[in-house]
């Protein structure tokens, strides 16, 4: 069977999800840490065992339109007044503490995004609104450093990139040197929306996160840069690399800074020593690679759309392997597939390792399985489109 490449613009058939109340979420909606356990007795008896809770979903499928035969179970849960509570906070946040969209009609671009629904999928164990809060920010505020300074149509242009990303590492991860120096530095960043954000978003962060996982998000962030810079470079040059030279980039432009703080928002640490163990990394790569790549097969009817030179996973196979791009598609979501697989195999042999790895790649598993569910649902401004 041929998957169709996505049109995101029916709304009608957009999930609701069962409304449950902020109380019933912030009294453990799915017992904190109960999944992880399950994870790890299944690890133990099965070869390949689900990395999926066992009691019934909350979000009802198929209630939106999602890619044929592209394989992600469930998420855990679904909550459209709770998404409503975080996307009202987010804007009060964008609007009076950081100025972030001094165009007050993005507003509305930032309503139909819907960080809230994306944060409250991704992560079902988070103890507090406070906590999805914190993770809502960080994407707003990532999203705001990709709109402004990578992508051409808020001004972001390929001379300039390399600086302005030097310049917002340096919004989470603080300059020392002369008070002097320092004093332009805070003015620097004061005087830019997507730094302001950014800043911001991480001192709400710093709150709930230990200084090993600020540190961590840190590290990805930089590495998010990295990849900017990679997609940028071959956007400039209308350039479509090889596969294997295009995964390696979205292993970098990717959203493992969101899946990487999933103990934080979770309410617990994954220590430094554990996080940094090959196999725990292969996971992390393996969960963030499925996620992004999920999101290059939802977006690409909205590419295909745009005037300007895209290039995504399907893209590049088609150009390697001189194939039409429906071909290729079905062969991206082959590798997406893949991907997901050889992350539950590794998330199965880890859970069985430790319990706080395997609450973490829990969380992980969270993230792919709500990310995936957000992109079917999100008729928004990024995916609502057709060609
Ligand atoms: C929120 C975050 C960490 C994003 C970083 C990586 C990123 C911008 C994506 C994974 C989305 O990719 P893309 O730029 O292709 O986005 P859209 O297709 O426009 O959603």
């Amino acid at each position: 069977m041929t998957a169709a490449i996505p049109d995101t613009t029916d709304v009608s058939t957009a999930a609701a999800g069962p409304l449950r109340s902020l109380a019933q979420l912030l009294s453990g909606p799915s017992g904190l840490g109960t999944h992880s356990l399950r994870l790890a007795a299944a690890a133990v008896t099965e070869a390949v065992p689900e990395a999926v809770p066992d009691e019934p979903p909350a979000v009802e499928r198929p209630s939106s339109p999602r890619i044929e035969g592209l394989y992600c179970p469930p998420a855990v849960r679904d909550d459209r007044a709770l998404a409503d509570e975080v996307n009202d906070r987010l804007v009060e946040w964008a609007e009076k503490e950081v100025d972030l969209y001094p165009d007050t009609s993005l507003r509305d671009g930032l309503l139909a995004f819907d960080a809230g629904r994306s944060v409250v999928l991704c992560h079902p164990d988070a103890p507090s609104i406070d906590h999805l809060m914190a993770a809502a920010r960080l994407l707003i505020a990532e999203n705001a450093v990709d709109d402004y300074f990578c992508e051409a149509e808020y001004g972001g242009t390929a001379d300039r990139r390399g600086a302005a990303l030097a310049v917002a590492q340096s919004a989470i991860d603080p300059a020392h040197n002369t008070p002097r120096y320092e004093a332009d530095w805070r003015a620097g960043l004061d005087a830019h929306p997507a730094l302001r954000s950014m800043r911001s978003a991480m001192d709400h962060f710093y709150t709930l996160s230990t200084p090993a996982q600020a540190h961590r998000f840190r590290h990805d962030i930089v590495n998010l840069y990295l990849g900017y810079g990679a997609e940028g470079d071959c956007i400039s040059q209308r350039r479509t690399p090889p596969v294997w030279e295009y995964l390696v980039q979205r292993q970098f432009n990717s959203f493992r800074p969101c899946l990487t703080l999933t103990d934080s928002v979770g309410g617990y640490e994954l220590p430094a020593h554990l996080f940094a163990e090959p196999a725990v990394q292969r996971a992390v790569a393996l969960s963030s690679n499925a996620a992004t790549i999920c999101n290059d097969l939802y977006s690409l009817r909205k590419e295909q759309a745009s005037e300007r030179f895209h290039y995504s996973l399907p893209t590049v196979i088609a150009a390697e392997e001189d194939c039409s791009i429906h071909e290729a598609f079905q062969k991206a979501i082959e590798v997406h597939n893949e991907i997901v697989h050889l992350f539950e195999e590794q998330a199965a042999v880890l859970s069985a390792t430790n319990p706080l790895v395997a609450r973490f790649v829990t969380g992980l598993h969270n993230w792919v399985t709500g990310n995936h569910e957000w992109h079917a649902g999100n008729v928004g401004t990024r995916y609502a489109t057709s060609p």
